[in-house]
């Protein structure tokens, strides 16, 4: 079996050597002709899986991509050359709710303006956006949620429109697919009229993707004087983005939300479970065979720990000012893929185990750290 893979995939060998062999390509410059004689391809967000690409996929019978996002793959295609495919959704859940956790800490330090008491506006609760929900409980924050499908389905309790929600929250956070069409289409869906609407001191985080807010509205916007704190991961036209908009945005980073080691070792993993499945083998191999040990295993915390101490416990593991900045300086030639390809490693807080006598474990447990036995 001949499995083609991103470069940018983690332990795809370690995982799916045993199927056969594995070759790897760069997502942004895979061409038709690499797929003939290709058993099995394993992509990443940057590859686009579309008619032409596949015209010459003589032997192709699974596509995986390593993602939640499924907007690069023509889904209805593969399904006609009954080709199997599969993503992954949650791989990296956690890993996007910790930077928006990281992000939200940063800020609230450096505008001298504690996050209990803020209400926090999410849209679209998925895994990403439900797991977000979670950890903000534990920090006394007010969270509103907006996600009309799952709320027409009976999964959510309480919902408000996109405009209700712009209008009562101090931060607001995407977490939506990009869907270019139909009655819940997310394309634009800050658009330049919501964007002037937006009231002044609001922060806007986007680690979803780039095209659910107009960027040059944005820009626009941001040149006439509007009073935003923006926290961008995504951008329309990666990696050609519009570089004009870096010097508004407070924390600007390469589409890494979700890079954490575990959240894209995750992703390959759901992969090769599917591969197991679909070709009736056991799927004998799991992450904790692979992980590296983090370099801070364990901390002790002190009785006293406040809102503060939290921050910079969450800071210890990942500060999302580490990626901020970097951008601006290597944004020529292949600046935005070469941050990304060679993203220094990050990981969850879960593998910080936390020990103490502070009546704040709880919200620590539920911020995602490991509490010691
Ligand atoms: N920056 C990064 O590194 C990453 C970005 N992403 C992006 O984040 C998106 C969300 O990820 P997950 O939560 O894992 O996906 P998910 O599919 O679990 O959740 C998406 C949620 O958005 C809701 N939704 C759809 N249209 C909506 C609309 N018009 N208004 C409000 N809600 C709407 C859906 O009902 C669903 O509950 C992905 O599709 C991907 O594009 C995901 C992972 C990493
Ligand atoms: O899961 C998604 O969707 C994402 O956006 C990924 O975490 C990041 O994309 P790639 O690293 O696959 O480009």
């Amino acid at each position: 079996m001949k499995i083609l893979a991103d470069q940018n995939m983690p332990l795809v060998e370690q995982y799916f050597a045993d199927f056969g062999e594995v070759e790897r390509f760069d997502g942004r410059k895979l061409t038709p002709e690499q797929l003939v004689d290709v058993d099995v391809l394993l992509t990443r967000s940057v590859t686009r899986v579309n008619h032409e690409l596949l015209a010459q996929a003589n032997k192709l019978s699974f596509v995986g991509t390593a993602t939640i996002g499924i907007d690069h793959i023509d889904t209805q295609l593969l399904n006609n050359k009954n080709i199997a495919f599969s993503s992954a959704p949650g791989c990296n859940a956690v890993a996007v709710a910790e930077y928006v956790i990281s992000s939200l800490f940063a800020l609230s330090q450096e505008n001298a303006r504690p996050l209990s008491g803020q209400t926090i506006g999410i849209v679209g609760v998925g895994n990403i956006g439900d797991c977000l929900a979670q950890k903000l409980k534990a920090l006394n924050v007010d969270v509103i949620l907006c996600d009309p499908i799952k709320y027409e389905q009976g999964l959510l309790e309480n919902h408000v429109t996109l405009d209700e929600l712009l209008a009562q929250s101090d931060i607001v956070t995407f977490h939506v697919p990009l869907v270019k069409s139909g009655e819940h289409k997310t394309l634009h869906m800050m658009n330049k009229a919501r964007l002037k609407a937006l009231k002044p001191g609001l922060t806007l985080i986007n680690a979803s993707r780039g095209d659910v807010i107009d960027n040059q509205a944005l820009l626009e916007i941001m040149q006439a004087g509007a009073d935003l704190d923006l926290v961008l991961d995504v951008w329309e036209k990666e990696p050609n983005i519009l570089t004009e908009l870096l010097e508004h945005v407070r924390y600007a980073s390469v589409h890494i939300a979700g890079h954490t080691l575990e959240g894209k070792a995750r992703g390959t993993q759901m992969l090769y479970q599917k591969l197991c499945e679909l070709k009736s083998v056991e799927a004998s191999k799991s992450l904790d065979d692979f992980l590296p040990l983090p370099v801070i295993t364990s901390a002790t915390i002190t009785q006293h720990f406040n809102e503060q101490d939290i921050a910079r416990l969450v800071h210890l593991i990942y500060d999302v000012r580490r990626d901020d900045g970097i951008l601006l300086r290597h944004l020529e030639n292949d600046g935005f893929d070469s941050l990304r390809k060679n993203y220094p490693v990050r990981r969850e807080f879960s593998t910080l185990s936390l020990q103490g006598e502070s009546p704040q474990l709880a919200a620590l447990s539920q911020l995602g750290f490991t509490i010691a036995k």
